[in-house]
C-alpha cells in the first residue's frame, strides 16, 4: 500500500523549515519568533498559488506542537510531528475556506477553541483560502479572533489578500510569500530528479521553470507530466513539443528582429512558430520577459542596453516596446485570429518603440531651434 503512486508535488512537500525554497525571509522570521518565544495569535500567509503557504503553515504547526516545543529544528521523526505530517493530530485542524461547509466548521470552531489541546501545547487552526469564507463565516471567526484563548493559534493562507476583511487583517501578523525564482525551482527539481532517478537536462529544467512562473507546485506538476510522457529521460525538445513552447534561441532571435525593426524576419519567425503548433500566447509572455530583462539592464547601465539581439536601445524605447507587447496581449489571448493578432502586436510594438525615439529626436531639435533665434539676435546685436 505504501508503494502507491503519489504525485511529486505531494510526495515532495517540504517537511521542515530547511526544505522550504525561496521564502527565506518568512522562514527566518518564524524561526526567530519561535526561538524568542514571541508567537502571535494569528498569522496570515499571502502569496501566489503553489509557493509554500500551506506547507509553511504545517511546518509552523509542527514547530509549535513538537515534543518539548516550540522548537524550530524539530525532529521530523518525533511522533507528535509525524501525526501532523500524516494529518492525524487532533490539535491541528485544517479548514478549507473554499468549501461549502466552512461556515459550519467555523461555528464548530467557536465552541471548539475553548477546550484545551489533547496532546500538544497549542490548538492550531490552519484556514486555507481564507478570503473565500462567506460573510457569516468571517463574522463567526472574527469573534474568536478578538479574544482567542492562550492555547489557540491561527494560521490563515490566501492567494487574494484584497478580499480578506480589514478587521481580520489587523489582527494578524502578515507574511508575503514570493514567486520562487527560476533558478531555485530548477535546483529543487534537480534534487527531486536525482532522488527519483530521472535523467533530465538543465535546459529542460530551465524550460519547466520558465513555464511555472514562480510556482513550485506548477513546476512539479509539469515535471510529473513530463515523466508520464517521456519516462526516465527528459530533454528540452520533449518539453517544448509537449507544451508547444518555442526554443530559447528562437525567442531571442525574434526579440532581436523586433529590436532591429526587421519586419520580414518577424513575420518569418512567427510563421514558423505557428506552423509547428507553438503556443503564441506563451511566446508573447516569454518575449515580454526578455524585453523586461533588457529594460532592467538598460536602467542599471545608465540608459541603454544591447541585450535584444545586439541592437542598442534606450530605456524609453524598451519601455515603449514592453508597453506595446502588453497592449496586444488581450487580443492574442482571445484566441481568434491569434496569429494575426500576434503579428500586429509585434509590428505595432516595433513602431511604438521607434516612433517614440523619433519623437524625442523631434523634441530635441525643437529645443535646439528655440535656442537658435536667440543666438542669432545676440549675433546681430554684436
Ligand atoms: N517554497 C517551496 N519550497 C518547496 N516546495 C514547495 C514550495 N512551495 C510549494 N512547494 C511544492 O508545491 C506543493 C504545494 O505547496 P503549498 O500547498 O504549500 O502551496 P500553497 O502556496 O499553499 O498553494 P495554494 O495557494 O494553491 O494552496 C508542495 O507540496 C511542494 O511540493
Amino acid at each position: 500500500m505504501s508503494s502507491s503512486y503519489q504525485v511529486i508535488a505531494r510526495k515532495w512537500r517540504p517537511q521542515t523549515f530547511n526544505d522550504v525554497v525561496g521564502q527565506d525571509h518568512v522562514v527566518r522570521t518564524l524561526k526567530n519568533a519561535i526561538a524568542r518565544n514571541r508567537i502571535a495569535h494569528a498569522y496570515l500567509f499571502v502569496g501566489p498559488r503553489g509557493t509554500g503557504k500551506t506547507s509553511t503553515a504545517r511546518i509552523f504547526a509542527k514547530a509549535l506542537n513538537c515534543t518539548d516545543g516550540p522548537k524550530a529544528d524539530f525532529d521530523p521523526k518525533d511522533p507528535a510531528v509525524q501525526s501532523i505530517t500524516e494529518g492525524t493530530s487532533m490539535d491541528v485542524i485544517e479548514i478549507d475556506g473554499a468549501s461549502n461547509n466552512s461556515v459550519d466548521q467555523i461555528r464548530d470552531l467557536r465552541d471548539d477553541v475553548r477546550y484545551a489541546p489533547t496532546q500538544g501545547k497549542y490548538k492550531i487552526y490552519i484556514i486555507d483560502e481564507v478570503h473565500m469564507l462567506s460573510n457569516q463565516a468571517f463574522n463567526a471567526l472574527l469573534k474568536t479572533l478578538e479574544e482567542p484563548p492562550e492555547h489557540v493559534k491561527f494560521v490563515f493562507a490566501t492567494t487574494d489578500v484584497q478580499k480578506v476583511l480589514p478587521t481580520i487583517l489587523s489582527r494578524c501578523q502578515r507574511f508575503d510569500l514570493k514567486p520562487i525564482p527560476a533558478e531555485l525551482i530548477v535546483g529543487r527539481l534537480q534534487t527531486i530528479a536525482d532522488e527519483e532517478k530521472i535523467k533530465v537536462t538543465p535546459e529542460a529544467l530551465a524550460c519547466i521553470a520558465r513555464m511555472a512562473d514562480g510556482g513550485m507546485r506548477d513546476a512539479q506538476s509539469i515535471f510529473d507530466q513530463m515523466i508520464s510522457f517521456c519516462g526516465t529521460e527528459i530533454s528540452e525538445p520533449d518539453v517544448l513539443d509537449v507544451y508547444g513552447l518555442v526554443a530559447g534561441e528562437k525567442i531571442t532571435a525574434l526579440a532581436g528582429a523586433v529590436a532591429a525593426g526587421d519586419h520580414q524576419k518577424i513575420i518569418a519567425i512567427v510563421d514558423e512558430c505557428d506552423e509547428s503548433g507553438r503556443d503564441l500566447v506563451r511566446l508573447l509572455t516569454d518575449m515580454q520577459a526578455l524585453v523586461r530583462q533588457a529594460l532592467l539592464d538598460a536602467i542599471s547601465k545608465g540608459g541603454r542596453s544591447d541585450k535584444l539581439g545586439g541592437v542598442s536601445m534606450t530605456t524609453e524605447q524598451l519601455t515603449r516596446l514592453l508597453d506595446g507587447l502588453r497592449e496586444g496581449e488581450g487580443g492574442v489571448k482571445l484566441g481568434l485570429a491569434e496569429k494575426i493578432n500576434f503579428e500586429v502586436t509585434l509590428l505595432k510594438a516595433v513602431d511604438a518603440s521607434r516612433s517614440r525615439a523619433i519623437d524625442s529626436l523631434i523634441k530635441e531639435l525643437a529645443a535646439l531651434a528655440e535656442e537658435a533665434p536667440v543666438a542669432d539676435s545676440e549675433k546681430k546685436k554684436d
